[in-house]
């Protein structure tokens, strides 16, 4: 009897923070007393469907197993690489390699640096990517007006064209897809040299098309040393300073 497919978390976790600017990856900024690392993959297992969370550390990093040793649905993989596509692609063959995640069981990469992912987000994505044949990923409207940049020997930045918003979104994570699909279409952009900033990208590649599930402002990537700020208000976990409620 073929059994259900499973749902597996990987949490990207390798990174160095260099835009954070911080003495530590920005993972282990602390938020409401938790670091942000503990926040992110927490979120992954609010939902009791996620059957396991392997969070992907940098191989010299000293800090990620002990911060997760007593919680037994979270694994640490010390496999990380240069790039966040490296990363993912790492534990992803070594999950299938090793049977820990079979070829048709959902994994659902989310940021290290997206503490703010709520329930509510979680199971929109995995109610309804579960029924799209290419998987999906949670990502906002674009609501702003879109420009192109130009860069001026100087440094300037000016706005060169505007770019149409129709149809534009922000993505967002977990992105959510079959796990040796995701293997083999990571696999082949990196053997074709292609750019991968997310796993989307990826399969669409293999002429598919991920779903678009809405996603929210909470759940924003801390990038700039500001954001861990501005996530620490929309959690509610402290208020800008100087700013009234
Ligand atoms: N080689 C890498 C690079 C990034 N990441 C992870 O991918 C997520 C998103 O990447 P990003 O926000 O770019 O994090 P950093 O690479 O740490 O940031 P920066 O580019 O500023 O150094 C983060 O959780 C980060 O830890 C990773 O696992 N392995
Ligand atoms: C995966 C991602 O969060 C989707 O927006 C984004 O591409 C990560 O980019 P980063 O430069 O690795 O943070």
């Amino acid at each position: 009897m073929a059994t259900s497919a499973k749902y597996y978390g990987l949490v990207p976790a390798a990174g160095q923070g260099k835009r954070f600017g911080a003495d530590a990856p920005k993972q282990y900024a602390d938020l409401g007393g938790l670091t942000v690392l503990e926040r992110s993959v927490n979120a992954l297992l609010a939902d009791d469907r996620v059957h396991k969370v392997f969070v992907v550390c940098a191989p010299d990093d000293t800090r990620c197993a002990s911060l997760f040793e007593s919680v037994p649905k979270v694994k640490v993989l010390p496999l990380g690489g240069r790039e966040r596509v490296n990363t993912v692609l790492n534990a992803l063959q070594y999950l299938l390699e090793n049977m820990w995640v079979f070829e048709t069981d959902w994994v659902l990469v989310h940021d290290a640096a997206r503490p703010g992912l709520t329930r509510h987000l979680l199971a929109r994505l995995i109610d309804q990517a579960s029924e799209h044949v290419a998987g999906g990923l949670l990502a906002l409207p674009v609501a702003d007006t879109l420009k192109k940049a130009s860069v001026s020997e100087e440094g300037d930045t000016s706005s060169q064209t505007t770019v149409s918003r129709t149809n534009m979104w922000c993505a967002q994570t977990p992105q959510m897809f079959r796990a040796q699909a995701l293997s083999l279409a990571l696999a082949e952009c990196l053997y074709q040299g292609a750019e991968v900033t997310d796993e989307a990208s990826a399969i669409e590649t293999m002429g598919i098309s991920p779903l678009l599930v809405m996603g929210g402002l909470e759940n924003m990537k801390i990038t700039q040393a500001q954001d861990l700020e501005y996530v620490r208000c929309l959690l509610n976990l402290q208020p800008l300073d100087g700013e009234a409620n």
